[in-house]
């Protein structure tokens, strides 16, 4: 029988925090009844006002805080409660890594049934702060005039937190700068509700090794005269080595679109990784916390590597990182990937290492991967660096047709990650250990590395 909640809309709860969802949120319980609360932490006792009643659980706004959790502390951002980017601040970051081992357990126990997998704990960082090389800001038309920022959770209100301390304070420096030459320059923002206006988002991308930027103006197809002005302006500074429109018309949020104009500098920018040089086009993926990069990649190499002489296919390759580093390592390197542009760096990077046991091919994994199987490609070790939904079914059916010794499975969602594990295990994989490395501390997301092993017949 469905039970009636035992709360209403605006009713005040004093509840005992006992636990995290795996956003992060604050679970107490009223009268048996599971209700989630924003920013209270485990082990403390607090005041809060219910705001919305869903089937089975209630929502909560923090009131008060009556007794404080240990692991509670003040957020380094001051508009880390308005602002949905980061989602943790208000905890110690040992505290935030304990969390991301639980959810990564459970997400593994619940959805993949793997229960007896050793989980360990996360690789943190040691200064968890400003780490992000990218951001992608959010346009907004204050009353004539431009702001940058990022949207307040769950609205489309755009926040002005262009300061944010997740990012390197060279990006929020060119934010601040961006912003003001889009006033001067008077580039119209897009306007979501009548979808006019020219300007969407503008993605900055920073090199850690040169301590140079890359900024990407998404507009729509507008004509708009003033931006090449803006673009040479910009390109004054010396940091900046690249400015480019990326046109983007399409109705939905997807930040690119599929054409990009160069308006001032390169066509690209330049980083390292593990001792190599990657070339970057502006809307290929490329990690955004590049010194977390360095050791997830080499817990995939020790997890792939064991004798030297495999041959590795790297699915959903981007712009060959993996490959690249792990090609130094075997024999062979293998690489797959949609993105064209992507693929196009791979090469690109390929030849500007001196890398040549390395190929990088086109394709939807789903598609592809299936054919190489039936042609009979045959790889030791298979890498998988699935986007957040993880591997489509025919790819995972077409790793195991191909059947390598090891798979690596790297992923940033631990419950798509669970979901796959599940199905390679029922088809002769075990799970050895999953290693999470943190990516991206102060927010609720967490990296993981799993390694599976073929079990004999
Ligand atoms: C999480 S990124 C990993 C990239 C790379 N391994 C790295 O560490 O930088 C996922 C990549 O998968 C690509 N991708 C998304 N869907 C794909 C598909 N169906 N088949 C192949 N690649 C895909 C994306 O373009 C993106 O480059």
């Amino acid at each position: 029988m469905k039970r009636e909640a035992p709360v209403k809309e605006g009713q005040v709860l004093e509840l005992e925090i006992t636990g995290f969802s795996h956003a992060g949120e604050g679970i107490g319980r009223y009268a048996g009844f599971t209700v989630f609360v924003p920013y209270a932490v485990p082990g403390e006792r607090v005041l809060c006002r219910v705001e919305q009643i869903r089937k089975g659980f209630a929502i909560a706004k923090l009131d008060k805080v009556l007794d404080r959790a240990e692991t509670r502390q003040e957020p380094a951002c001051p508009d880390f409660f308005k602002c949905g980017g980061s989602h943790l601040q208000h905890i110690s970051y040992s505290a935030q890594l304990a969390f991301k081992q639980k959810v990564v357990a459970d997400a593994v126990q619940r959805i993949g049934k793997l229960g007896d997998v050793p989980v360990h704990f996360p690789i943190g960082m040691e200064m968890p702060w400003r780490y992000r090389n990218k951001a992608a800001f959010q346009v907004a038309d204050d009353n004539g005039r431009i702001r940058l920022g990022f949207f307040a959770e769950e609205t489309h209100q755009v926040v002005a937190a262009y300061d944010c301390m997740l990012l390197h304070r060279q990006i929020s420096e060119f934010a601040a700068v961006v912003e003001m030459l889009l006033n001067k320059y008077k580039v119209p923002a897009y306007d979501w509700k009548t979808h006019r206006g020219v300007l969407r988002h503008v993605v900055i991308r920073r090199s850690w090794a040169h301590n140079k930027v890359m900024i990407v103006l998404v507009t729509t197809s507008e004509k708009c005269i003033n931006l090449h002005a803006m673009a040479r302006d910009l390109h004054r500074n010396p940091s900046v080595v690249s400015v480019v429109r990326n046109i983007n018309d399409g109705p939905g949020r997807n930040i690119f679109g599929n054409s990009n104009v160069v308006l001032a500098g390169r066509e690209t920018i330049e980083d390292k990784l593990c001792g190599l040089t990657f070339v970057i086009s502006p809307t290929s993926f490329f990690q955004v916390n590049p010194v977390q990069t360095e050791i997830l990649y080499q817990k995939v190499r020790q997890y792939a590597v064991e004798t030297g002489k495999e041959t590795v296919l790297d699915l959903y390759c981007g712009i060959g990182t993996i490959a690249l580093y792990l090609a130094q390592f075997t024999e062979k390197v293998i690489g797959l990937e949609v993105h064209e542009a992507a693929v196009a760096d791979a090469a690109a990077n390929a030849r500007i290492n001196g890398i040549g046991n390395a190929e990088f091919i086109v394709g939807r994994a789903e598609d592809r991967l299936p054919k190489l199987a039936a042609q009979g490609v045959k790889a030791d070790v298979v890498v998988v660096d699935p986007p957040r939904k993880g591997v489509d079914k025919r790819a995972l059916q077409a790793i195991c047709d191909i059947g390598p010794e090891r798979i690596v499975y790297v992923s940033c969602d631990s419950a798509s990650m669970a979901r796959d594990l599940a199905f390679l295990r029922h088809r002769g994989y075990g799970v050895r250990e999953i290693q999470p490395v943190d990516m991206f501390p102060q927010t609720h997301h967490v990296e993981c590395v799993a390694l599976l092993k073929r079990k004999e017949a």
